[in-house]
């Protein structure tokens, strides 16, 4: 039988827990207070027989508390009984505390509501920590505060968890989540919670680069590799060494640059295109995707091995629309980071229209929303009318990607500005382009109708005479 300390100034809570662990069999002592915890707990010299004295085997506290709070506490309890497991629980985390909770040593952060079967389970694996071995936590000390991830929903609060449980742990990431739900924002702050904050975080998004220079742009190349490489250039992986590498959009990247990415994962070397020598790289892999690796692999659209190797701690972001509650939050968070000091304020109408709408795009597109109504109304108080309209679902390609395409675009054109300029030819940029677009257009429009020609040229909108002469052109089968 083991003892747990409960400490929670709701006394429901407590009286839940209480039950709960009680019929798991364990004993259960229940503070209201951290001094009561510390009175309770503490050996005090002098103290009649009848002083009650517990020597918790585990204890769960809650964060905030009148007083002391948890986290201050858990130190102290911490340094009575250093084994002794302390869970965190909290009902208003942000990343900090969670942060602050983990680097303090706590085993385990927990976000109410949750559910008792949780709670049981969570004692048990703590308990069960005790036994096997204790783990070395790293002090609180390198932690800077910082509220730059919003969010008081559950999910976030368990996102802001996961951050703080990974963090320092030098294993893969793999964040998924609908374009605009903070990613890459996610994979920052695991960046600057880890032992390796002080050096780079390189963001690589292999699928806005030029085809022909991916290789390039990730290992580097030497002077005269090849056509254009006048000067020697760095790699982003070899940029990357020591810190992280933030892999966006994983889920685009083409099978032969997988394969390439693998190599380096397994070696930790990188080789810069026209080299002989390869170069140690040693980066923590973060990757994102908005699309399900699962079904990419499933499609044989993306390496098995390497989705293996990335999804060892996976980091699930929730579209806006389903965590509604933090869209106040969020909205004046945007809204303040305009106008320092903070003086201008959502009215309760906008508010109410900020929480019914769908966010397609997610918080990129709730920031994009005040950043608008912001510049229309110059006033104290930002009203319905001030509000773009709200955007439709849009179809993959504009929704997920509109970046990637821009820059995909521009590497494209930058490519051939540069081709034409080395090998003295002109006038071909805008022909060129349109017979690149179009091409792509048509097979995959073609693609997805199987092949049938007249439901093609309906989804593209032009006439089948057209589709049939273009297709001879770009010679589509
Ligand atoms: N929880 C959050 N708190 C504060 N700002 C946020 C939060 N989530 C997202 N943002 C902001 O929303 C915008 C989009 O976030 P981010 O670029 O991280 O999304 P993403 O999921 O990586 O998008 P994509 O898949 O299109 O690359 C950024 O301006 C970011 O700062």
């Amino acid at each position: 039988m083991s003892n747990v300390l409960i400490v929670d100034d709701e006394p429901a809570i407590c009286w839940a827990l209480e039950q709960a662990l009680q019929d798991a069999g364990h004993s259960v002592y229940t503070a209201a207070s951290a001094e009561e915890a510390l009175e309770l707990t503490e050996q005090k010299t002098g103290e009649t027989d009848s002083a009650i004295q517990v020597t918790p085997d585990v204890v769960m506290m809650d964060v905030r508390l009148p007083g002391i709070d948890g986290v201050a506490a858990m130190n102290r309890l911490r340094a009575q009984g250093p084994q002794t497991p302390v869970i965190i629980m909290t009902a208003f985390g942000n990343l900090d505390t969670a942060i602050r909770a983990i680097n303090n040593g706590a085993f385990e952060y927990l976000t109410k509501p949750f559910d008792l079967d949780q709670a049981v389970e969570v004692i048990r694996r703590a308990l069960q920590s005790t036994e096997t071995e204790s783990v070395e936590k790293t002090s609180a000390e390198k932690v800077s505060p910082g509220e730059f991830l919003i969010g008081k929903s559950a999910p976030m609060q368990d996102v802001f968890r996961k951050i703080a449980l990974v963090a320092e742990n030098d294993v893969p990431v793999l964040i998924t989540g609908e374009s605009g739900t903070g990613k890459e924002l996610v994979a920052t702050a695991v960046h600057r919670y880890s032992s390796r904050s002080e050096q780079p975080f390189v963001p690589v998004c292999v699928p806005a680069m030029s085809e022909a220079l991916v290789e390039s742009e990730l290992f580097g190349h030497v002077q005269g590799a090849f056509t254009g490489a006048e000067k020697q250039r760095t790699g982003l992986l070899t940029l990357a060494h020591q810190g992280s590498a933030f892999f966006d959009e994983i889920g685009d990247i083409a099978l032969s640059t997988q394969v390439k990415l693998l190599r380096v994962l397994e070696n930790r070397q990188v080789t810069a295109v026209g080299s002989n020598q390869s170069q140690a790289s040693d980066f923590r892999l973060i990757a994102a995707t908005n699309r399900s690796l699962e079904d990419q692999v499933a499609k044989g659209d993306f390496r098995e091995d390497l989705f293996y190797r990335l999804n060892v701690f996976r980091i699930e972001l929730p579209p806006l629309r389903e965590r509604r509650e933090d869209i106040p939050l969020l909205a004046q968070h945007f809204l303040d980071q305009l106008n320092s000091p903070r003086n201008r304020w959502l009215s309760k109408r906008t508010l109410a229209e900020l929480s019914r709408r769908e966010w397609y795009g997610n918080v990129r597109e709730l920031k994009n929303v005040i950043d608008h109504a912001a510049i229309v109304n110059r006033s104290e108080v930002i009203e319905p009318e001030d509000l773009p309209q709200p955007s439709q679902k849009l179809s993959n390609i504009e929704s997920s990607q509109p970046e990637t395409l821009t820059k995909a675009v521009q590497n494209w054109i930058d490519d051939r500005l540069q081709t034409e300029e080395t090998e003295g030819t002109t006038g071909k940029i805008y022909e060129s382009f349109l017979d690149k677009a179009e091409s792509i257009l048509l097979e995959r429009t073609l693609k997805s109708t199987g092949g049938n020609r007249q439901e093609a040229a309906r989804r593209l909108g032009i006439h089948r005479q057209t589709l049939r002469e273009k297709l001879k052109r770009y010679d589509i089968k």
